[in-house]
Formats: C-alpha cells, sequence, structure tokens
C-alpha cells in the first residue's frame, strides 16, 4: 500500500510547476477566511463528513467548483476530513472548464494529507491534464496509478488522441485488449479516433472486429472514425464498404460518414465516386454541407473535370449554399486543367463582382489558366493585382506568369519576372527557368540562354532539356545542343547504361559490334528501374540482333524485344507493332504523295516501318523526350534511314507551327499522318495542322489507341463531324492480349479547317478525362495491370458506342495480303466504291480485307 502511495506522489510530483501556477490554495484560503467567519454565522460546526459530501455532490451536478473548493477548505478548518469520496467529487467537479488547474490542486491536496485516489479521482485528474494539454503528465499519472481500470485507460487514450499522439493512443488500446480489461465503447471510439489521425486503417479495422468479438455494437462515431482512417490511409475502397455496411450493423450514417467517404473518393482522384455519394446524400433525408460539396468539387478539380465542378456549383445555389473561396479555387483550378481559360476569366470577372476577396489561391489557378490559354496580359494583371493586395506570391504564380509572358515571347518580362524571385526568397525552379529559356533562345539571344542554363542549382528536368533542344534544332545551332546534350546524359542516373547515350551524344554512329552479347531481354519485375533502361536494352537488343542496314530486321528486333518483355504496362513497350503495324504500313500506302509526319517518335520503330514502306517519301517525325529522340536517331542511322528520316525534338504543340515554316507545300505538305502521342493531344494537333494547312487533299491520317487509352474527342471529330471519311479498324494491342482501336481517316476536300467547330458532347468529354486519367495511371510505378486495361476497353467501347462510335472493321483474323502494296482489282474497287466508301479507304479495306469483310465482298459481288 505504501510502495503504491509512493509511487502516485512521486507521479504527482511532477505536476509541482502546474501546481505553483495555478493552485488556488492562496485563492481558497481567502475565501475559506471568509467562509469560516460565514460558518460561524451559520453554525455549521455540527455538519458531518456525509453532509458536506452530500453538498459537494449537490453542486458538481451545477458545475458550481468554485463553492466545492470552499467547502472543501471549510471541512479541514472545522477538523471534518475530507475522504477519498469528498476530493473524487470535488476534482470531477473541477475537471471541467477552466478550473483543470484546481482539480491538480486537489489532487496535490490529496497526496499531502495521504488520501488514497480511487480511479475516478485518477481519471479525473488525467482529464484535467489532457485539458492543461499536458499528455505526457497524464501518462505519468496513469503510469503511477495502483490499479488499472477502463476509466483510467480510457481517459488517458483520450488525453493522447487529443494530443494527437495516435500511436500511444493505440499503445494503450492494445494493453487494454491484453490486460482483458473490458473496453467499452468509449475506449474502442478513441482508439479508432487515433487510428483516423495516423491514418492506421489495418488498426481501425482489427479495432471494429475485435468489438465483433466482443458483441460490442459499433456506434456511428465508431463507424465514421474508421471510414476517415481508411480515407487518410488512402484506402477508398476499404471506406466505401464500411459505408455500405453501416445499414446491416444497424448504424445509420450521417452526413460524417458521407463526406469522410467522399474524402477517401477524393484522395483516390475517384470524381465519379465522390458525384454518386453527393447524389446519394441528397436522395437520403441528409442535407450536404459547404464540406460535402467542397469535398467533391476538390476531387473534379485533381481530375479537371469541369463540367461536373460547374454542376456541383449549381446544385450548391439549388441547396441555397453560397460557394465559399475554396469551392470557386476548385472552380476555376477545373478550368485551367480543362485548358479552358475563357471560363476562368469568366468566373475571377465574376467574383470580382461580388466583391469577393480573393487570396493566393484563386488567383494562382486563374493565373496558370491564363497560361495554359497563352493570355500574358491577363496572367500579369492577376500578379499585379496580388501585389496590390498586398499578398505574397509565390513559386507557383511566379511559375504561370513567366511561362505565359515567355509563350508571349516577352523575355524581358520573363526574364525580370525570374530574376526578382530571389528577392521575395523564392527559389527559381525548372518550371519557372525553361519558359525563360526558350523565349531567350526564340529572341536569339543565345548567350543569355546558355548564361542562364549553366546558373549553379538550376533543376533542370527533361522538359526543360526538350524544349533548349528543340530551338537549338530550329535554329541550327549545333555548338549550344551538344553541351546540352552532354549535360542532359550526364544528369541522368549515374548507371552504366549511360555510357551507351554518351556515345550517342559524342557523335559516334552506332553499328553493330560482333562479338557483343545483347543483354538478356526481358526487364523483369525485380530489376530496379532506371531512366532509359528499357529504352537503351531495346536500342542495344537491336544493335545486337538486327542487320545494319536491313529495316525489316530492325523492325523485327524491335518486335522480338517488345514480345520478351511482360507483365504489367510499365514493362511493357509502347509500339505500334503487330497487327497494328500492318494496319499502319496499309494505310499509309493508300496515302497520297507528299511528306509523312509522325506525331510520337519513341525510338524510331513506326518511322522506320514508314519509311520503309513508302521509298517515294520522306517521314518527319515528332518527339518529345530528348532522349528517345536521341536512340531513335541512332536506330534510324542504324536501319540505313537517315536520309528518309528527321526526327525533331519537341513537344507538338510547339513543334507544329515551325512545321509549317519549314515544310510548306502549296499542295498542303503531308500526305500522310501518324498520330502516336498522348492521345488527349490528337484533336488540338489535328486541327492545328488544318489550320496551318498542312494536310493535303485527301491525305490519311491514322490514329493509334483510339480506344485504349482512347481519344473520343478526337474519334468524335473524325468520325461525326462530316469532314473525314473514318473506318475504325479492331485490332489486338502489340504484345498484350487486349482489344484497342485505330481509326484510319481520310480528309474530304476542301474541308481542310472545318472541324474546329464542331463541338463534343459532355459524355465524349467526360470520357476523355478518363482516359487521360488511365494514361497517367499508367505512367505511375504501379503501371496497369492486363486485366484493368481489358476492362477498360470495354467500358470505353460502350460509351463511344452511345454515340454512334463503334469500330468497323476487324483485323484479328487479318487476312490480307503478304506484305507490301499490291494493285487491288478493279472488280474489288468497284465494289467498295458502290457502297459509298471512299476511293482511298476502299483500297485500304482491300488491303487489309479481315475474313468477315471478304466474305462481304465475296457475297455480294457474285
Ligand atoms: C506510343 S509512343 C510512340 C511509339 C512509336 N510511334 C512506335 O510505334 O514505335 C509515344 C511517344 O510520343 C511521345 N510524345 C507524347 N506526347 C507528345 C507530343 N505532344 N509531342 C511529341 N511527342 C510526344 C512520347 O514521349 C513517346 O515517346
Amino acid at each position: 500500500m505504501l510502495h503504491l502511495r509512493r509511487r502516485w506522489i512521486g507521479g504527482l510530483n511532477a505536476f509541482n510547476e502546474t501546481i505553483q501556477q495555478h493552485s488556488l490554495r492562496h485563492g481558497v484560503k481567502l475565501l475559506a477566511v471568509r467562509r469560516s467567519v460565514e460558518a460561524k454565522t451559520h453554525n455549521l460546526q455540527n455538519t458531518t463528513v456525509c453532509s458536506y459530501n452530500a453538498s459537494i455532490v449537490a453542486h458538481k451536478k451545477t458545475k458550481r467548483w468554485a463553492h466545492v473548493l470552499q467547502l472543501i477548505e471549510e471541512m479541514w478548518i472545522h477538523r471534518c476530513t475530507p475522504d477519498q469520496y469528498t476530493y473524487s467529487s470535488a476534482i470531477s467537479t473541477c475537471d471541467a472548464g477552466p478550473s483543470w488547474s484546481y482539480a491538480i490542486a486537489l489532487a496535490s491536496q490529496m497526496v499531502e494529507k495521504e488520501i488514497e485516489p480511487n480511479s475516478v479521482t485518477t481519471s479525473a485528474l488525467i482529464s484535467s491534464c489532457s485539458r492543461a494539454s499536458q499528455w505526457q503528465r497524464a501518462l505519468v499519472v496513469f503510469e503511477s496509478s495502483s490499479r488499472s481500470s477502463v476509466a483510467i485507460s480510457n481517459a488517458a487514450m483520450g488525453a493522447c488522441v487529443k494530443a494527437s499522439r495516435w500511436s500511444s493512443a493505440l499503445k494503450l488500446s492494445q494493453r487494454m485488449w491484453q490486460e482483458k480489461l473490458e473496453m467499452d465503447l468509449v475506449s474502442f471510439n478513441s482508439a479508432i479516433h487515433a487510428c483516423d489521425q495516423g491514418g492506421a486503417w489495418v488498426a481501425a479495422l482489427r479495432l471494429l472486429s475485435q468489438m465483433e468479438d466482443i458483441s460490442l455494437q459499433p456506434d456511428t462515431v465508431s463507424l465514421n472514425a474508421a471510414i476517415s482512417a481508411c480515407s487518410q490511409g488512402q484506402r477508398w475502397a476499404a471506406a466505401v464498404h464500411l459505408l455500405s455496411e453501416m445499414p446491416a450493423k444497424k448504424v445509420v450514417p450521417d452526413l460524417i460518414s458521407y463526406n469522410a467517404t467522399m474524402n477517401a473518393a477524393k484522395a483516390a482522384k475517384l470524381w465519379p465516386l465522390s458525384l454518386h455519394l453527393l447524389d446519394q446524400v441528397q436522395g437520403s433525408k441528409i442535407t450536404p454541407n459547404l464540406i460535402s460539396f467542397n469535398t467533391v468539387l476538390a476531387a473534379c478539380e485533381k481530375s479537371g473535370r469541369w463540367i461536373s465542378a460547374q454542376q456541383v456549383l449549381r446544385q450548391m445555389n439549388e441547396n441555397a449554399l453560397p460557394p465559399d473561396r475554396r469551392s470557386w479555387t476548385s472552380l476555376v483550378a477545373c478550368f485551367s486543367r480543362g485548358s479552358k481559360w475563357m471560363e476562368a476569366h469568366g468566373t475571377i470577372q465574376e467574383l470580382r463582382q461580388m466583391r469577393l476577396q480573393q487570396d493566393m489561391m484563386i488567383i494562382g489557378a486563374a493565373a496558370s489558366a491564363y497560361q495554359r490559354g497563352h493570355q500574358w496580359l491577363f496572367a500579369m494583371e492577376v500578379f499585379s493585382q496580388v501585389l496590390s493586395l498586398n499578398l505574397q506570391p509565390d513559386e507557383q504564380l511566379y511559375s504561370s506568369v513567366i511561362a505565359a509572358s515567355a509563350m508571349a515571347l516577352q523575355w524581358e518580362t520573363a526574364m525580370s519576372l525570374l530574376q526578382s524571385m530571389p528577392a521575395r526568397r523564392l527559389q527559381t525552379t525548372s518550371a519557372s527557368c525553361a519558359p525563360v529559356l526558350t523565349a531567350l533562345l526564340e529572341a536569339k539571344h543565345w548567350m543569355k540562354a546558355l548564361e542562364l542554363f549553366n546558373k549553379p542549382g538550376l533543376a533542370k528536368d527533361t522538359q526543360m532539356y526538350s524544349r533548349m533542344v528543340m530551338v537549338c534544332e530550329q535554329h541550327n545551332l549545333v555548338e549550344l545542343k551538344q553541351p546540352l546534350l552532354e549535360s542532359l546524359v550526364h544528369d541522368l542516373a549515374a548507371s552504366a547504361d549511360q555510357q551507351s547515350l554518351t556515345t550517342l551524344v559524342a557523335g559516334r554512329s552506332v553499328s553493330r559490334r560482333p562479338g557483343a552479347r545483347a543483354r538478356d531481354v526481358p526487364l523483369s519485375g525485380s530489376v530496379p528501374w532506371r531512366p532509359y533502361a528499357k529504352e537503351i536494352r531495346l536500342m542495344e537488343h537491336i544493335l545486337e540482333t538486327a542487320v545494319q542496314g536491313d529495316p525489316a530486321s530492325v523492325c523485327d528486333a524491335f518486335e522480338s524485344f517488345g514480345l520478351n518483355m511482360s507483365g504489367t504496362s510499365k514493362a511493357w513497350l509502347k509500339l505500334a507493332a503487330g497487327e497494328k503495324a500492318q494496319v499502319l504500313v496499309a494505310a499509309a500506302c493508300c496515302a497520297p504523295a507528299g511528306l509523312m509526319l509522325e506525331i510520337g517518335t519513341y525510338c524510331g520503330h513506326s518511322a522506320i516501318r514508314l519509311a520503309a514502306a513508302r521509298p517515294d517519301s520522306r517521314v518527319v517525325t515528332l518527339e518529345v523526350d530528348p532522349v528517345h529522340a536521341i536512340i531513335a536517331r541512332a536506330l534510324v542511322e542504324f536501319a540505313g534511314l537517315s536520309s528518309s528520316v528527321q526526327v525533331w525534338t519537341g513537344y507538338s504543340r510547339d513543334l507544329i507551327p515551325f512545321l509549317a515554316n519549314r515544310y510548306r507545300d502549296s499542295k498542303g505538305t503531308f500526305g500522310f499522318v501518324f498520330m502516336d502521342q498522348r492521345g488527349s493531344r490528337y484533336e488540338e494537333d489535328l486541327a492545328s495542322l488544318q489550320r496551318l494547312s498542312l494536310l493535303r487533299e485527301e491525305a490519311v491520317v491514322v490514329a493509334d489507341n483510339v480506344l485504349k487509352p482512347g481519344a473520343p474527342r478526337y474519334l468524335w471529330q473524325v468520325c461525326r463531324s462530316g469532314a473525314f471519311d473514318t473506318e475504325v479498324v479492331r485490332v489486338f494491342e502489340f504484345a498484350m492480349p487486349v482489344e484497342d482501336w485505330m481509326s484510319v481517316s481520310v480528309v474530304r476536300g476542301g474541308t481542310t479547317a472545318a472541324t474546329a467547330a464542331f463541338a463534343t458532347p459532355s459524355e465524349l468529354e467526360e470520357l476523355s478525362q478518363v482516359a487521360d486519367e488511365m494514361r497517367n495511371r499508367a505512367q505511375t510505378s504501379g503501371g496497369v495491370s492486363f486485366t484493368d486495361w481489358s476492362s477498360f476497353a470495354e467500358k470505353m467501347q460502350e460509351g463511344l458506342h452511345k454515340h454512334g462510335i463503334s469500330a468497323t472493321l476487324d483485323v484479328h483474323s487479318f487476312a490480307g495480303r503478304e506484305k507490301g502494296v499490291q494493285p487491288a482489282s478493279s472488280q474489288e474497287l468497284t465494289f467498295w466504291k458502290s457502297r459509298g466508301t471512299h476511293p482511298v479507304l476502299a483500297m485500304f479495306l482491300i488491303l487489309t480485307s479481315s475474313y468477315k469483310d471478304s466474305d462481304r465482298f465475296v457475297k455480294s459481288s457474285q
């Protein structure tokens, strides 16, 4: 007993400082003097401990802690010794509100008077420490308490949770479980709350199952905390599961349950799920609040779903819930991501009229929209607005405004903005430097550009190199390009792989190295991923296995390497090979004379195929990644096609206007185009080609991957605008057992600029965004499994079908003629023409005729 008391005293010694600061002893004494006078008057001498205790309990109910303190002091004066019960009641009265320090003072008095504390006093004392944000002291009291009890442990866990010490709280709950204390709802709820704080979703689910084991019914608080833990732990599926299970557990979900699940959907960028949950809330008797709407808006923002965001804002108005700054920021950011600068601008104007105070978030989102829309004057205007509002511009805002100015060739403005960043203690990054560099190069200030580029500490990324290399190539700045490429290769992660690139950059052409052995082809999942390791191995494989100067053997080597890669899309080689190559070559063979354009060179596989298939033509191919471009040039040279294939480094949006100047031809420059860049750019790049009159009459335009990841906006243009005749060809993805589509279109005469005004239905806009999300997912470290690709392709097919877009030709059972162009019989051509098929496509159909279509032809022509 004595030992336990010592422990208790030891624990309390830690409070000395607090007691000195907050002790009421002094105040209590003064009160007691007054009270003792009153006591005399009221003849309280005969009052017993019991009656004092009764009065204290009465005051406890009304939380009159000052009276309780007076009574205790009085008891001492009248030599009526307070007991354990007196102190328990008194401490729990003082535990509430600002009087927590008196609880500590009372506890200290108990120690002084050698009165043994019970579990009520201890837990009340722990709560007091917790209120005083003294979680460590709460734990000291807990550890020094003589016996374990649920109340004491709950109080200690509560103190840890309040102080966000989630792991300490979880340890306490584990201890309770191991010590077989009868954990109650409060214990579990505190523990699950701790899991929420730490995103410990596994522990939260384990606690729920422990509750089930002891037949303890969780309540809304338990389940909401568990959903929130899953959300913190990025487990949206578990969060949705918990929400859907609530009715079965006889727990009614409330707004917090829905908001927490929506938050999980937002974190996973699952905007359709968050919209669905919002619909569910609205369909139930719960009224969504600002948090609900803002969570859904933020989910839309993450994916740039501006149409959905607009709908959510309308719903807010219908619910008489005015959007706040956060809601507006999400909307403007959605417009920015969706490249809708005019809509973003309209919203900013609306906010000004509403006199809504704008903050850095909204302004930053607007500046980014202006940057994407090349609106440097508006970007500068918002920048000035930031200064006039005495806000501190951040790096993001600087980058947007600099990029917008640089794109408008305002290099002086861009440069002075960049130079003013350090004065504001802002770090210059590649996002802010790259546009200035490009603008300087465009303005032919080569030396200034080089000076900036060589500035120590400048973070250089591939995009920056790409833009620099692009300008050097366009202006034939060989002396400038060389150090850039050297620096690029040097900046790549140091590895043996780097050597091959160094050789190429040094200007030494690659050739077959007799005796050298290609490294094992497959890049298994266990091989650590290094930048460009896959591409460098591919190159080495081709150099070792193909015949120099023989394009067919080079293409075979590309394919054999690709077929040996396996697993997820991360290891998969993104070539238009296999069936796709057959469609590509057949379409190219039907195209009118003129240059052939490819957007998306990668390592040069399809460019080599095209050049080999049409020796009468030249291929111009664009590649944004400078390392891919280096490898592609080397392999084109190895295939003996350097004079037929020209590789340009740069982003298609920047390069197409350059092509217009470089290759202008009065008949239109390109007779054939192969779109194999990011599918979300197809439509815009095609529109640029049309606007700049770069397409010949009856030019053939082929696009790959129009089903997976998909290019719904582009398909809508080529299938439904009336400006093209199009066949949509069903093929197998190269080296993947998944269906994909390629589109083969012929530009109808006189319609080269007609598609711009042809609006895409909103559902297809949405589908385009889904496609982009899949593209992003494919680029993440996990990649996308073949099964996921397959089910994605099915869904995309359904979505397109609703808008009348389906495959028109099946090449799975390709029965076309052997390689190369063979003259089609006049009977075949007449057949297709009689069916209204464009003669160029008729030719293509004959070349790629599948069993199905051959049958159709044979039966109809008999
Ligand atoms: C699917 S791969 C091309 C495969 C290649 N056509 C073949 O079949 O061998 C796509 C390539 O396009 C490049 N790319 C993506 N978007 C681009 C753009 N807008 N402009 C230029 N290149 C782009 C990527 O860096 C990547 O190397």
